[in-house]
């Protein structure tokens, strides 16, 4: 029998989900999911917009596009193709399924006229190729609690903190998150069904810690904030030294982030908090009195993809005014070579063909790195991924680019 390799990608029915998401599994070490793990998953997989390779009856070849509102410098939330769930069986590596489902993917998302593809990458290396440029990081750090002191604002003992069952105030914490998201490019709108998955919590994925507890900030009987955290008791011949590893946390205002920061310091028989995931200005940096202490680290998280350069530049605002040609170069998606007039402030943008000289050449992936506002592009040019063509013009390009908050990733699709 022919192999339906050759035929490429199609989208996946409903009834092939579960060797679909096998596949996916295995190609990710085999390790089991819970049911609940599973059913989530399955609940939240768009499938019109999900593509298999088959070998036979064989799935061999996976990848998903949920259909984002991602948040851009500005504050517009843009469409964006997340790209997920990809994975291509070790029986058929390095063959080229992977380029086949990254083709017909990217040619889906350009016909459902959606600006941008997003994704995070479990290895750097793998999506440079189809134009994806790392464009936020995440702050990683393993705070000594016990020597890196914590000074709190003014109003934080006006902050009412109260434990609460994670589920049971899951709806407040959403609409908190909510406000947050206009606020800071890279946050994603959660699409109906995801506040669920914040919630997952497989005692396989707590390494000895507790469950999830949640403990919510409040003033004025309103949700101010809220921390998703666990606890790992660890009790040796010096004395008590355990580590509360933070999931999630977010807050409305200075005083009820600091409340929160404070309650995560102070948890007893703790001596280190552990922080994943944070945005690279979190706060809890400049409240503590020795950041040296806290061994932070940069880890790369979303990748950015812009599948139609034009609409994707007019769709975010820029900090200070550009009028920039840009020279595209995009080999895996032509439609985007060539020169662009670049005309904005804060206030919009217009970024339309151009027969003018070039004054700042660079790749499709090196715009979607500086597209949220958290790679300058003068940083690149240093590394010799952009060229300056028009002296001045990377300068003006790189300061109107750039963003006032970090762009941030809050959590992995
Ligand atoms: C958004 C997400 O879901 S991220 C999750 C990605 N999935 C995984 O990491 C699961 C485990 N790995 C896999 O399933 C597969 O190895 C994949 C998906 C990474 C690659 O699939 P393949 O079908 O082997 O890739 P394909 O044959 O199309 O390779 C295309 C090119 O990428 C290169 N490439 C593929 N994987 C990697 C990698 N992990 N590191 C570096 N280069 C890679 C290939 O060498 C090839 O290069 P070439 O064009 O210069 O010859």
């Amino acid at each position: 029998m022919a192999s339906d390799v050759a035929i490429g990608p199609r989208v996946l029915r409903q009834d092939e989900w579960d060797p679909w998401y096998d596949n996916l599994i295995r190609a990710f070490g085999g390790v089991p999911e819970s049911a609940e793990e599973r059913q989530a998953w399955r609940a939240v997989t768009e499938f019109d917009r999900s593509l298999g390779v088959w070998d036979g009856n064989a799935c061999v070849g996976t990848a998903g596009a949920y259909s984002f509102r991602m948040t851009v410098p500005g504050g517009a939330p843009v469409s964006a193709a997340g790209v997920t769930m990809v994975s291509v069986a070790a029986t058929h590596r390095r063959r080229g399924v992977l380029t086949s489902m990254m083709r017909r993917q990217l040619d889906d998302v350009r016909s459902w006229g959606e600006p941008l593809a997003v994704l995070t990458a479990s290895e750097p290396a793998i999506y440079g190729r189809f134009g994806y440029g790392a464009a936020t990081f995440q702050l990683q750090a393993e705070i000594d609690t016990n020597r890196a002191g914590l000074s709190v604002p003014a109003g934080t003992d006006d902050v009412r903190l109260r434990y609460a069952a994670p589920a049971d105030v899951l709806d407040a914490c959403e609409a908190v998150y909510a406000r947050l998201v206009p606020a800071r490019p890279g946050m994603v709108e959660r699409p109906a069904g995801w506040a669920r998955l914040t919630l997952l919590d497989p005692e396989s994925e707590r390494g000895g810690a507790s469950p999830l507890q949640c403990v919510v900030a409040e003033r004025d009987g309103e949700v101010t904030g809220y921390a998703r955290y666990r606890v790992k008791p660890n009790w040796d011949s010096g004395g008590p030294e355990g580590t509360v590893v933070l999931s999630d946390l977010d807050a409305l205002d200075p005083a009820s982030g600091a409340a929160l920061w404070r309650f995560l310091y102070g948890i007893d028989l703790t001596s280190t908090l552990s922080v994943r995931m944070r945005p690279v200005d979190d706060a809890w940096q400049y409240l503590v009195s020795d950041i040296r202490r806290c061994l932070p680290r940069l880890k790369d998280a979303l990748y950015v993809r812009l599948v139609d350069v034009g609409a994707a530049l007019e769709a975010r605002t820029y900090q200070a005014p550009v009028d920039v040609v840009f020279e595209v170069a995009d080999d895996f998606c032509p439609w985007n070579s060539g020169r662009w007039r670049l005309s904005g402030d804060a206030k919009g943008a217009s970024c339309e063909r151009t027969s003018d000289a070039a004054e700042v050449a660079l790749s499709v992936r090196e715009l979607g790195a500086a597209y949220l506002g958290g790679v300058p592009l003068t940083a690149l040019a240093a590394a010799g991924r952009v060229r300056e063509l028009r002296r001045g013009a990377l300068a003006e390009a790189s300061v109107g680019f750039g963003s006032a908050v970090a762009p941030w990733l809050p959590h992995g699709f």
